[in-house]
């Protein structure tokens, strides 16, 4: 960043991305520009919030995403913990690290695909901070929401006879990471239309964060427990047990696969189970549902233009979670997903 100061960049990456009009009508009576920014709360409801970080090598490389790319996956990733508490996203704060030298343009496009995503989702970019970095591109995204008081969907609060639901394919993803990794050919410079693995590819580089469907759950008063997947259908079920002090059973016939991921696991000599149970990164909401209301709950969420799936129950006994085969036999789930450290 030869010709621009902090100033002048954090203008040029947010400068006209949201009118007033916008801001003032999604209740922020300060925005970006002043010590902090000044939002209205909705009498009634609670605040929801949380923030995750994307880290170069750890998140991405120039070989799994372009910069866009990773912009609106931080933003989509944040996204995604509001929709797992059931809450409607409405603010977030970006905290954006970079080394000396990185190309303006390179940070303007990050923020093209942040603001896009942010847009999708109508959440107000209401402001953040600029730093050098060592080393590498940081990218942390906040998100504030907000959800009717008493209302949050946890994680502590699944009970036995419950049933476990998922909103769409999970795995696709961490194929596409793979395939990505193995293709190694630099993102910036990536066809606009995507020919193989197309489907995988999105998967990883623009996930959707189910919001709508959290809100469904959440309104609908039958959901018991809610998770998003970022660390792997595992990882997440294994959180929900342990939270809610209950077993969880998943069964391997009704979890969904997608096309794709079983033509791409074929072809890697690989299992689509593995890449469902400890990818992660679906963006996904998993999550546990009163029997009884489970069928009326796929209705509502097809007329929405959505998917439920019905994936497995949950049980008294705390034996943690297991995976009824295909063939019948039960066999334990280990813990295993993403480890940072
Ligand atoms: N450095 C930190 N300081 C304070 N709280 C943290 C920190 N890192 C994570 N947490 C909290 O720990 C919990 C688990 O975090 P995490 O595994 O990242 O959640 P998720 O997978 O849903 O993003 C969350 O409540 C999060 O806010
Ligand atoms: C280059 C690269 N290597 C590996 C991964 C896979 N990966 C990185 S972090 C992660 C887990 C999710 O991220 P995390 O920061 O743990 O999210 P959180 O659980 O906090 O939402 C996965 C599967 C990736 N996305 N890119
Ligand atoms: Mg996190
Ligand atoms: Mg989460
Ligand atoms: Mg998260």
């Amino acid at each position: 960043m030869s010709t621009l100061d902090e100033f002048a960049l954090i203008r040029l990456l947010t400068e006209g991305k949201q009118s007033p009009a916008f801001e003032r009508t999604h209740g922020i009576s300060t925005g970006i520009g002043d010590d902090a920014a000044v939002a209205n709360v909705t009498a009634g409801y609670q605040l929801v919030m949380t923030c995750d970080t994307m880290a170069e090598t750890v998140h991405f490389k120039n070989i799994t995403m372009r910069s866009s790319d990773i912009g609106y996956k931080a933003m989509a990733a944040a996204v995604s913990d509001i929709a797992a508490m059931g809450a409607r996203p409405r603010y977030a704060l970006v905290a954006l690290s970079f080394p000396a030298g990185t190309p303006a343009e390179r940070l303007a496009q990050i923020y093209e695909g942040l603001y896009e995503c942010a847009h999708k989702y109508d959440v107000v970019v209401a402001g953040g901070d600029t730093t050098a970095s060592a080393s590498g591109i940081t990218i942390t995204v906040a998100v504030i929401g907000e959800v009717e008081a008493g209302k949050a969907l946890l994680r502590s609060t699944a009970g036995p006879g419950d049933v476990l639901v998922a909103t769409g394919w999970l795995g696709c993803s961490a194929a596409g990471l793979d395939y990505l990794l193995s293709r190694a050919e630099a993102a910036e410079s990536w066809p606009q239309q995507w020919h193989a693995y197309e489907s995988l590819v999105r998967a990883h580089c623009r996930p959707e964060p189910q919001v709508e469907a959290g809100l469904l759950l959440q309104q609908s008063g039958a959901c018991t427990a809610l998770n998003d997947v970022s660390d792997g259908l595992a990882s997440e079920a294994w959180e929900i047990a342990e939270a809610s002090g209950v077993g969880i059973d998943l069964i391997e016939e009704r979890i969904p696969v997608a096309h794709e991921l079983l033509t791409y696991a074929q072809k890697a000599d690989k299992s689509p189970l593995d890449y469902i149970l400890f990818g992660g990164e679906d963006y996904q909401l998993v999550g546990t549902m009163r029997a009884e209301h489970a069928i009326a709950m796929q209705m509502k969420f097809k007329e929405a233009g959505l998917r439920l799936y019905i994936i497995g129950y949950v049980h008294e006994q705390a034996q943690g979670v297991r995976l009824v085969q295909i063939d019948g036999n039960v066999v334990p789930i280990e813990k295993k997903g993403y480890h940072h450290f």
